[in-house]
């Protein structure tokens, strides 16, 4: 839906070759990190490249309501921040809209903090389970009253007297992992998260870089990450670099339209991120890193993206699944144009996302003409190859911008075209989808009504 809730119905259909380069946004996730550490921080804290998504501009707009100033000026984004522990009471509701990260990560902040807010969403956000952080925070002594399956709306009375916490996560989730080191910042002592599978580490990353001690270590017991509690976080300069889950939806298109030669710009290649591209590669994928280069402590590279006429199914390891799990829905799409199967096990995360990730694509999918296999936690794609991709159909795309994006790539491709019920959610991760894909030569187009 757009920002209004008007359904945004468009159409993607086959395309002439895709060419040029694509420019993709600043990362998601790096994005809300700057403005609720920079809000936690003492002084000013500036930020270009930052995503401009809904997403992103929810997270700017609570950190506003909990006592940061946040403006932006020019290209520079601006964050006054409040400090550790000087986090105000908001006096309305925060409605976090679409984002799992963004509520997630701003309940672990406030949590250790004499205060109380109450978190809303949009109908997506608020089906999506929030025990899994409400259930670490109550152990520093934060309280929660939420609906049944603690789901939003939902209120946190932060610990007047936190406790440090040592938590090893159930399910491999940066966003609990983040809520838990978030809260810990202002909890006397270490606090300590155990992570069994490695996931993304941007927030292990930006308290270092905002001064905070936390340290990594790698033991039996898992991936153990230790924060020293209340320190002063000092306000930063950062530049945010640019998304690869964006950059997959061009990369993706590029493989499997015929022709096709894009060039994808200053992509970071953070190990916890890249794995969908060293799954495209195991496929056979023409898909090569520029330029390889570190800029800001991570590793970046041009990406080299050309049509990739035989594309084979693979066995994606089920150890790369957090280093790519929101690339799922676009890798199955480009699974329909390979020869086999692919199989993607140890997925079950997929199914508490904006949607039911494996649900919403299979349903597309199989309408499209593609056989799919499920369980709870994998599913396999039987490609058809190269020019034998049907579509033809229109998908729903729940409230999910990934099942939005995802099908729109295919109808790029497939024999007829592909039309999603409501595109509008693209804009909460990628605002400039249609014109990005619109210069290199996607017909992607707005219903007509
Ligand atoms: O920490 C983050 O920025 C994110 C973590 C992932 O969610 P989970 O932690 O729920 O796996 C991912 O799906 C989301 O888009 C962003
Ligand atoms: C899962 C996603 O986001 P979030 O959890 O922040 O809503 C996503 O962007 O694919």
């Amino acid at each position: 839906m757009s920002a209004h809730g008007t359904p945004v119905p468009m159409t993607a259909s086959r395309s002439g070759p895709l060419t040029g380069e694509a420019h993709v946004p600043g990362d998601k996730s790096i994005s809300h990190r700057s403005l609720i550490l920079g809000a936690m921080a003492v002084g000013e804290t500036t930020v270009t490249g930052l995503l401009e998504g809904q997403d992103v501009l929810d997270t700017a707009k609570a950190m506003q309501a909990f006592g940061a100033q946040v403006e932006k000026a020019g290209d520079t984004w601006h964050i006054h921040g409040v400090g550790v522990g000087g986090l105000a009471e908001p006096s309305q509701v925060i409605d976090c809209g679409n984002s799992g990260t963004g509520v997630r990560l701003i309940m672990g902040a406030m949590a250790t903090s004499p205060i109380a807010a109450t978190f809303t969403g949009d109908a997506s956000l608020n089906k999506r389970p929030m025990a899994r952080v409400t259930d670490p925070l109550a152990l520093f002594g934060a309280r929660s009253y939420g609906r049944s399956g603690g789901r939003l709306p939902l209120t946190i009375i932060g610990a007047a007297d936190p406790l440090p916490v040592r938590y090893a996560t159930p399910v491999p989730s940066a966003q609990v992992k983040s809520a838990v080191l978030l809260a810990g910042l202002n909890a006397p002592g270490e606090t300590v998260v155990i992570e069994r599978e490695a996931t993304r580490d941007h927030s292990e990353r930006m308290l270092a870089g905002f001064g905070a001690t936390v340290t990594t270590e790698d033991t039996d017991e898992g991936h153990v990450i230790t924060l020293q509690g209340r320190p002063e976080l000092k306000p930063q300069s950062i530049v945010v670099p640019r998304d690869p889950s964006s950059a997959a939806f061009p990369v993706c298109a590029a493989l499997i339209v015929e022709g096709s030669d894009v060039l994808v710009p200053n992509i970071g290649l953070n190990p916890t991120r890249a794995g969908l591209f060293f799954t495209l590669q195991d496929m056979g994928a023409d898909l090569t890193f520029e330029n390889m280069r570190e800029e800001g402590g991570e590793p970046v590279a041009d990406l080299r993206a050309r049509f990739s006429p035989n594309l084979k199914g693979i066995e994606v390891p089920a150890e790369r699944a957090a280093s790519m799990i929101d690339e799922y829905p676009v890798l199955s799409v480009v699974a329909a144009f390979a020869e086999g199967k692919t199989h993607m096990p140890g997925v079950k995360e997929l199914r508490v996302k904006e949607s039911d990730r494996i649900d919403a694509m299979a349903t597309g999918l199989r309408a499209a003409g593609i056989a799919v296999d499920e369980g709870e936690d994998w599913w396999t794609v039987h490609g058809e190859g190269f020019g034998r991709v049907k579509g033809g159909v229109t998908v729903k795309t729940h409230l999910d911008h990934r099942i939005a994006m995802s099908f729109l790539v295919m109808g790029l491709a497939s024999n007829q075209p592909m039309r999603v019920d409501d595109g509008g959610p693209i804009a909460t991760s990628f605002p400039v989808f249609e014109a990005l894909m619109a210069e290199l030569g996607a017909r992607i187009e707005r219903d007509a009504g």
